[in-house]
Parts: C-alpha cells; sequence; structure tokens
C-alpha cells in the first residue's frame, strides 16, 4: 500500500469506530472487506448507493469501488452504469430502489433541475428515504434547491447533506476533490470516510445552503479568469507575442495557477475534450449571478463572462470542456449541442 492510501485508510478506520458505536441508533450494518477478516483487517466496507455516473460520477463511484465500498449505481442512461459493473457495483433499476437498499446514498447530477427530478419525481429518492438513511447532493445547484430537497428528506425521517466539489475529472479519478459540505453535521460525520475517500480535504460550512454558496462564488472566480485568460492569449497573439511564451511567463509569476497551466497549451492546441462541460459552467455563472442579484452584489465581471459562456453555449459548444469559451474569445464558432 502506497503512502497516500495509507493516509486515506487511517481517518477511514477511525471513523468506522465511531460510525459502528451509532450502529444500533441507526441500524447501520458494516462488514470487514471480503478476506480481510481478524485483527488485520481494520479496513471496513459500507455500503453506499450512487445517483449519477457523469465524468464526475463515474469517476468518484469507481474510487469507492477501489477503496472497498460496496456500491449500487442508478443513471438515467441505464447502460452506463455497465463499466461500474464490471468494477464490482450493482444496478438499481431506479433512484429508489438505490436508497431502499443503501443506508446512504450520494448523487452526483447535472444541474438543479436534474437534483429535484432524481428526489421528487416519480420511483425517485423521496419514496424510500427515511429514518436511519442519508442523501447526500454533491452536485453542484444553487442554495434554494438544495434547501428544498433537504426540507422534503427531512420531512420524511431522512437526513440530508449537501456536498458540491471544487476539482475536475482527474482530481475525482485521484481522490483529490475538495468538498464543500453543509447540513445535518451526524451525517456528515459518518460520511466523513468517504469523503476522504474521493477527497483530499472537506469543509463543513453549518447550514444548509453555504456549501451551494461556496461552490458557486468559487466557481463564479474560475468562469471570469477562464474569460481572462482566453482574453490574454488572443491579445498577446493579435500583438505579435507568442501565446506559449505568455503561459510560461504567467507560470512563473504572482497569478500562476494550476488551471492556466493546465488548461492553456491545449487551448492552444484547439483541444476541448471534456472535463468540465461548457454547459455546467455557464450553469454555475447564472446561478452565482443570481446569488449576486439576490445580495444586491454588482459583478459585472463575472456577467460579461457569462456572456461569453452563453455565446459559446449557442454556437454548439456546450458539450465541449469550458475552456472552448477562448473559441468565442477569438471570434470563432463551432457546431454541436448547446
Ligand atoms: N465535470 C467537472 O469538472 C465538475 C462538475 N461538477 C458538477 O457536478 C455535476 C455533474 O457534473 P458532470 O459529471 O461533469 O456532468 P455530466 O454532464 O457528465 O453528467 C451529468 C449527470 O447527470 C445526469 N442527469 C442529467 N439530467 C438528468 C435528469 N433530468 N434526471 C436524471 N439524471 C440526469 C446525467 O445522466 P445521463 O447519463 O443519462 O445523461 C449524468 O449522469 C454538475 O452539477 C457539475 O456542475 C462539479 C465539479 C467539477
Ligand atoms: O465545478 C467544476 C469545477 C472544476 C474545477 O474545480 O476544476
Amino acid at each position: 500500500m502506497g503512502r497516500t492510501q495509507l493516509h486515506k485508510c487511517i481517518p477511514a478506520v477511525a471513523a468506522s469506530r465511531t460510525q459502528r458505536r451509532g450502529e444500533e441508533r441507526r441500524g447501520i450494518s458494516f462488514r470487514k472487506k471480503r478476506g480481510e477478516g481478524g485483527a488485520g483487517g481494520e479496513e471496513v466496507e459500507m455500503e453506499v448507493g450512487f445517483l449519477g455516473l457523469g465524468i464526475m460520477g463515474k469517476a468518484m463511484a469507481t474510487n469507492l469501488l477501489r477503496h472497498g465500498y460496496r456500491v449500487t449505481v442508478w443513471n438515467r442512461t441505464i447502460a452506463k452504469c455497465q463499466e461500474l459493473v464490471a468494477l464490482g457495483a450493482t444496478v438499481g433499476e431506479t433512484p429508489a430502489a438505490v436508497v431502499a437498499k443503501c443506508r446512504y446514498t450520494i448523487a452526483m447530477l447535472s444541474d438543479p433541475s436534474a437534483a429535484l427530478s432524481v428526489v421528487f419525481d416519480k420511483d425517485g429518492v423521496l419514496e424510500q428515504i427515511g429514518d436511519g438513511k442519508g442523501y447526500i447532493d454533491m452536485s453542484t445547484v444553487d442554495a434554494a434547491t438544495s434547501s428544498k430537497i433537504s426540507e422534503a428528506v427531512k420531512q420524511k425521517g431522512g437526513a440530508f447533506v449537501e456536498a458540491p466539489v471544487s476539482g475536475s475529472k482527474k482530481p475525482a479519478e485521484d481522490g483529490q476533490l475538495v468538498i464543500l459540505a453543509a447540513g445535518d453535521k451526524t451525517l456528515y460525520d459518518e460520511m466523513v470516510p468517504a469523503f476522504d475517500v474521493l477527497g483530499k480535504k472537506s469543509f463543513f460550512l453549518g447550514e444548509i445552503g453555504n456549501g451551494a454558496k461556496m461552490k458557486l462564488v468559487v466557481n463564479m472566480i474560475m468562469g471570469s479568469m477562464m474569460n481572462s485568460l482566453s482574453e490574454g492569449l488572443c491579445l498577446a497573439d493579435k500583438s505579435g507575442l507568442s501565446p506559449q511564451t505568455l503561459l510560461d511567463v504567467l507560470d512563473l509569476g504572482a497569478i500562476a495557477n494550476p488551471m492556466f497551466k493546465l488548461k492553456g497549451p491545449a487551448m492552444l492546441q484547439g483541444s476541448y475534450s471534456p472535463a468540465f462541460p461548457l454547459k455546467h459552467q455557464q450553469k454555475d455563472m447564472r446561478l452565482a449571478l443570481a446569488l449576486g442579484d439576490e445580495n444586491a452584489v454588482s459583478m459585472p465581471v463575472s456577467a460579461a463572462a457569462n456572456e461569453a459562456f452563453k455565446k459559446a453555449r449557442s454556437l454548439g459548444l456546450g458539450d465541449l470542456d469550458f475552456s472552448a469559451v477562448y473559441e468565442v474569445v477569438k471570434g470563432a464558432g463551432g457546431s454541436g449541442q448547446a
């Protein structure tokens, strides 16, 4: 076992003891990992449900499986479950069926409308959530959506945590996400072992809505930075400078950051394989601007960035990586789905 893995098992083991103490209270069952009985078999399995196997959900559910969790998955396009089945997951036919089977169910869905649909529609989460069960929504949504889900889950006797994440496809694959949680603190504590697998750090931010808001503020800044980088690359190019040299200069100075370093070279190649789809970045700008409206915060930079992402969607670039906004800034276009 490598150092990183060992490090991640330690909180999992500690938390598992707390969980076992609460076992009778919440009717939670844990068992030793198959073939690792006896004193040495400290790593426990925990059964979790996982709803939504898009770019992020697939990587996160895979990570949980790799760390010995038993995972029951569901995805609207059910065929996408097969890759996870090959890794040891089982499939639930509906969100309700997953919740019926699992004490804890995590969701990672595209937007507020998807998050609400999976909970409130027929065969949804609400049909089976109840006493002793926890629902954890890690999708990026607005605080109002999260509150609506939280109230409904609580009314049924269940517990709810919102836990959107910072970090994209690769951090999700590597268990390096930053988790921005809020809501039921007991459920949060119970989820810490799983959060330790999924992420490098989790924050508990208090009441429902705070996780959603923090995530939107972060992504609003990120979207504006991506526009600014795009304009800088264009300006360098049009004024006779090498855009690659600009990236090299940026990387050595005070505004060096992993996003410029990762995305910049790919943008210069016109390569926009989606890690974070542009349509989701535009959704986050829209939701962040609404939060600005509610709080009377003037955000002209973000509003302009949102316009560029909207334009990109109108040109059919929505399914590409959000860095494809560079094509709009360059004055180029595209075709495909908004
Ligand atoms: N990609 C990234 O870098 C990051 C994304 N996020 C956030 O995580 C969430 C997921 O992102 P990502 O995985 O990239 O998105 P994807 O577009 O890859 O996946 C979206 C998922 O939502 C499902 N879905 C969409 N609409 C519905 C619906 N009406 N009912 C049920 N399921 C639905 C899709 O199912 P189907 O397969 O059937 O279409 C799919 O499983 C988003 O909120 C995003 O903003 C957060 C951090 C980083
Ligand atoms: O919501 C997506 C965030 C992407 C990232 O943090 O790199």
